[in-house]
């Protein structure tokens, strides 16, 4: 019988905590725990440190796991809680991303302060992200449109706009939700034309892979469909290669037995746009995505990546 809490990592932002308190909750609830039973432990990242320039420009995804990582690896943390988006596809040797709990909408929304819509925004106007995708993106909708780096947590970036430092910004309608803010979205984009990150609202627990008693802990709160459909997306982003400075997008759908795919890449003015559509068996998600990976690479031509990077 354990006795010690569990020691679940995760980093100290709002939604990250509200993340790590589902995935402890669903545990709890799965497993007939008591709440004293796990332990939410809360650490600083450098990307949590460094809040002034964009994530590409600093050196990527990593950036918000090395800490949680370590302490994984060494034992300090039985298992950790991100977004799945914020994963790098390469994980540390003897870590795997275990279990994923129920996907939230994989939609961005628009948060307008002076006009709801990206398409009704005046012209010229200001929008603060700091994601290179939904920059390429809005630049591909509007390219009259000036796109500023805005960084930090969902509460930061709201009160920029609220100073008057964009006239809207775009959050991942996902976080929004878990929040309990989605009284401040103004619009919610169609993932065909405006398509998510790869793995964009799913929660992922990583875990050691050879701790196997808490690994089967974790099983009873994954969600199939969930871990199938970022597992394609992961592989697609894999597939390319997936740098920090290459704005890709993506998403896959699974209904019963049956999972179809669409990817998007894009060049940073979002003037040149490569998409690709997949299907087959769900069991086959790992080999769909980076089928998709491929093709699109084979479309878009070998300099694509090279000419702006
Ligand atoms: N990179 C930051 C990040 N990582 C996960 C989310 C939102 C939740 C999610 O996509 O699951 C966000 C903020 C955002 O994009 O609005």
């Amino acid at each position: 019988m354990q006795t010690k809490p569990f020691r679940i990592g995760t980093r100290g932002s709002p939604l990250a905590l509200a993340q790590a308190r589902e995935a402890r909750d669903r545990l709890m609830a799965a497993h007939g725990l008591p709440e004293e039973m796990f332990e939410i432990v809360v650490l600083t990242t450098k990307g949590d440190r460094i809040t002034d320039r964009s994530l590409a420009a600093i050196g990527g995804k990593g950036l918000f796991t090395e800490e949680l990582e370590e302490k994984l690896t060494s034992g300090e943390l039985d298992f950790a809680v991100h977004s799945a988006k914020d994963m790098a596809t390469k994980l540390p040797q003897g870590l795997a991303l275990t279990a994923y709990l129920p996907r939230e909408d994989i939609r961005d929304s628009v948060i307008g302060r002076t006009a709801p819509k990206l398409i009704e925004l005046p012209h010229g106007a200001t929008v603060g992200s700091a994601s290179l995708r939904r920059q390429a993106l809005i630049r591909r909708l509007r390219p009259d449109i000036n796109v500023i780096t805005f960084r930090g947590s969902v509460q930061t970036r709201l009160r920029k706009l609220e100073e008057g430092q964009a006239d809207a910004t775009l959050l991942a309608l996902a976080g929004l939700k878990r929040l309990g803010m989605v009284e401040v979205i103004t619009d919610i984009l169609d993932p065909d034309e405006f398509p998510p990150a790869p793995a964009q609202g799913a929660i992922t627990i990583e875990s050691r892979i050879d701790d196997a008693r808490m690994n089967d802990l974790l099983a009873a709160v994954n969600d199939a469909p969930t871990f199938d459909a970022v597992s394609c997306e992961r592989a697609f982003l894999a597939a390319l290669d997936g740098s920090c400075r290459t704005p890709i997008a993506g998403y896959a759908i699974c209904e019963g037995d049956h999972l179809r795919f669409f990817g998007m890449i894009l060049t940073p003015d979002g003037k040149q746009v490569h998409t690709t559509t997949i299907e087959g068996h769900r069991r086959d998600a790992e080999a769909l995505g980076i089928n998709a990976g491929q093709a699109i690479r084979a479309e878009a031509g070998s300099t694509f990546f090279e000419d702006w990077t």
